[in-house]
């Protein structure tokens, strides 16, 4: 096996799942999530997982990206098991390997955006002036860079989901994770964050999965996995509706 810190290029499926189950117990309830889910992920593209409230979609992520445990299956992520990490290298790897986009952004309220980019940068161990020119980069490539001095009290929500995406791609992560990254935009907004995460899926290589019960994202996404009850009932490769032409100044405008 590879260790974990390596530099991935891997050539098989980056992400997958082999019949993986997950339950929760509260008190004397279990509650069956996730019913032997099989998936195979691939490098460049944007995957939408979709389906109604409960039906397993953030725990599904959060099993693949090494977050949770499964109860019973495997789990490979850039050719490595992750069961087969221990707690220690399972951070490692996700700091190394992965990003992450949450609904509610996650941005420090101390922190300018410029700061956010950086503070990841800084944990890689990284020298300051490639940790400056990286956030720069990563700013600029979702078109926020002239907010960089900002808090988030000053931004919008669409600049603050801007910045959590710059703050996530600044890594270089191969893989990315968004959950539910549209829920707290308006339409605008919501799409042209869906559509930075597909462009950054084609222009990086990245495997983007993203989940969301927001169907506006249906037509924007490469694949569509249907969940419901904890099962896949379908998988469907779509041609996105893309605005690969849109430039960082009409990307700021919104
Ligand atoms: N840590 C936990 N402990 C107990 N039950 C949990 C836990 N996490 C999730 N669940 C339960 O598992 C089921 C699936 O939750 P999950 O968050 O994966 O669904 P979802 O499809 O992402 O829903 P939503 O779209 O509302 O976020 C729900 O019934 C939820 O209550």
């Amino acid at each position: 096996m590879n260790s974990p810190l390596d530099n991935k290029r891997y050539a098989g499926p980056s992400l997958r799942a082999e019949r993986v189950t997950k339950s929760f117990v509260t008190g004397r309830v279990r509650t069956s999530v996730l019913h032997e889910v099989s998936l195979e992920l691939h490098a460049g593209e944007l995957t939408l997982i979709s389906g109604p409230s409960g039906c397993g979609k953030s725990t599904l992520l959060a099993i693949l990206s090494g977050l949770q445990k499964v109860d019973s299956g495997e789990v490979f992520a850039l050719g490595d098991k992750l069961d087969d990490l221990g707690q220690r290298e399972l951070e490692r790897f996700r700091l190394a390997h992965t990003g992450f986009v949450f609904q509610g952004f996650n941005l420090f309220p101390a922190l300018t955006a410029l700061e956010q980019v950086e503070l990841p940068l800084h944990y890689l161990g990284l020298p300051s002036r490639e940790v400056r020119e990286r956030a720069l980069r990563s700013l600029d490539e979702v078109g926020v860079a002239h907010r960089a001095s900002l808090r988030p009290t000053e931004l919008s929500g669409g600049e603050k989901q801007r910045v959590a995406v710059a703050r996530a791609m600044a890594k270089e992560p191969e893989l990315l994770f968004a959950d539910e990254p549209t829920s707290a935009l308006d339409a605008a907004n919501g799409q042209m964050v869906i559509d930075l995460l597909h462009r950054i899926a084609r222009t990086h290589g990245t495997t983007v999965l993203c989940v969301s019960h927001d169907p506006r994202l249906l037509g924007h996404a490469d694949r569509v996995l249907a969940m419901e009850d904890g099962r896949i009932l379908s998988d469907q490769r779509h041609t996105p509706e893309l605005a690969p032409g849109r430039s960082n100044q009409e990307i700021s405008s919104l």
